[in-house]
């Protein structure tokens, strides 16, 4: 079982702290006057970078650019050349955005109405209720949490549930802590939706190779469900902040795995670096928002690019986002396909697994070293990589 693997053993490094809701409540009660330290982030974090030369224009420029958004409503049994024009589609939009929203689905309303009812549900406890999903240091952004600080130097304003879909569902055990009968309604609104969602990923992945030339399977084939891949579903609930404009719910960073789905309720609060500025996802009814991981990064060489997000809170609303995180199996070796590499080309990372990947990854962040994008500690010729 993950619980075991060396790739989380950094992460009992862990500190914990008071849960946001007592923040949020001593806060509100005057009790104590502004944010602890913990949650300032640095004002380079918080606030969008200086342009170099006209901040209004820039600013500008951020409000009139949105990530794309492909439409699948002709995907099912479309042609060579309709299938083809999506594939394209999506590619270009990971290769100048890393990002991008996708509509018309075909998952029923029903799926992502029960699945966003479970969260809320949960979120509704009281903190000793959703503690009992906390789990033991050794399983980072699993179970409860809301507290932590591991994954950088600073607290982020957020809470999580979270468990594996796959290989091995954790749902249920998680229910039980949680609820006497084990609330099998929450465990079924969860088991759909991540069946949609690993569904749709799976097609994302066939589209994203085809649109490089590369054979259909080429990525998917190594999310078979006998693959060992780790499909994980995270909620991300975002409580509103007193003091906003200080803190973040998530700072920048980039996801780790290879695709990230995200559905986000219709509170905006994401935001995607476009170069210099930070660009909001604007929310879609009936969207997700998909975006590269670390993993496909290198899987594409350099191709598709992992780009930072953020996620920022605000005073009066709660935001919730739920994601489905695709990871391939920890000691699957990830090189770039051939058909990427030219004639006595190298390609643009070294080999590597997503297990020490992972471990690369926390050590980073655990000594809240930003400097360096982890990817790019895997590239030919970095200290790292040799
Ligand atoms: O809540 C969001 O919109 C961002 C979530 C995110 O980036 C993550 O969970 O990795
Ligand atoms: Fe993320």
């Amino acid at each position: 079982m993950a619980t075991a693997e060396p790739i989380y053993q950094l992460a009992t490094t862990v500190q914990v702290y008071d849960n946001i809701r007592t923040v949020e409540a001593q806060l509100r009660n005057c009790k104590i006057e502004s944010l602890p330290e913990r949650y300032l982030w640095p004002a380079e974090v918080v606030e969008n970078p200086k342009p170099a030369n006209d901040e209004a224009v820039a600013k500008e420029e951020a409000q009139n650019l949105s990530i794309p958004v492909v439409d699948l409503a002709e995907i099912d049994g479309a042609s060579e050349e309709v299938r083809g024009k999506i594939a394209r589609a999506m590619g270009k939009a990971c290769e100048e955005w890393g990002f991008f929203q996708v509509i018309n689905t075909g998952i029923p309303t029903t799926v992502m109405d029960d699945v966003n009812t479970s969260a809320r549900e949960f979120f509704a406890f009281p903190v000793e209720q959703m503690e009992k999903a906390t789990e033991p240091p050794g399983k980072p952004l699993m179970g409860y949490g809301g507290r932590l600080s591991f994954l950088s130097s600073k607290v982020p304003w957020y809470e999580y549930l979270g468990e594996f879909h796959t290989p091995e569902p954790g749902v249920e055990a998680l229910a039980k802590n949680v609820w006497e009968d084990g609330n099998p309604r929450f465990c079924k609104a969860i088991t759909d939706y991540c069946n949609s969602l690993e569904q749709l990923g799976l097609l994302i992945l066939e589209l994203l190779a085809e649109s490089l030339n590369l054979p259909k399977d080429t990525y998917s084939q190594h999310f078979d469900k006998n693959s060992n891949y780790r499909g994980t579903w995270r909620f991300n609930y975002y409580t509103p902040c007193p003091k906003a404009t200080q803190t973040v719910g998530q700072g920048p960073h980039s996801d780790p795995d290879a695709l990230t789905i995200l559905r986000q309720d219709q509170v905006a609060g994401l935001q995607v670096r476009k170069g210099n500025t930070w660009v909001t996802v604007e929310p879609l009814p009936g969207a997700f928002v998909v975006n590269v991981g670390d993993f496909l990064q290198a899987w594409s060489n350099d191709r598709f690019p992992s780009v930072e997000h953020r996620a920022f809170v605000n005073e009066k609303t709660d935001r919730l986002s739920i994601v489905y995180f695709m990871s391939p199996p920890p000691m699957l070796n990830i090189e770039a396909p051939s058909g990427l590499i030219g004639e006595n080309q190298q390609s643009v990372f070294r080999t590597f697994t997503y297990a020490e990947y992972l471990g690369i990854m926390f050590k980073n962040r655990v000594t809240g070293d930003f400097s360096k994008k982890p990817l790019d500690l895997m590239r030919r010729g970095t200290e790292a990589a040799n």
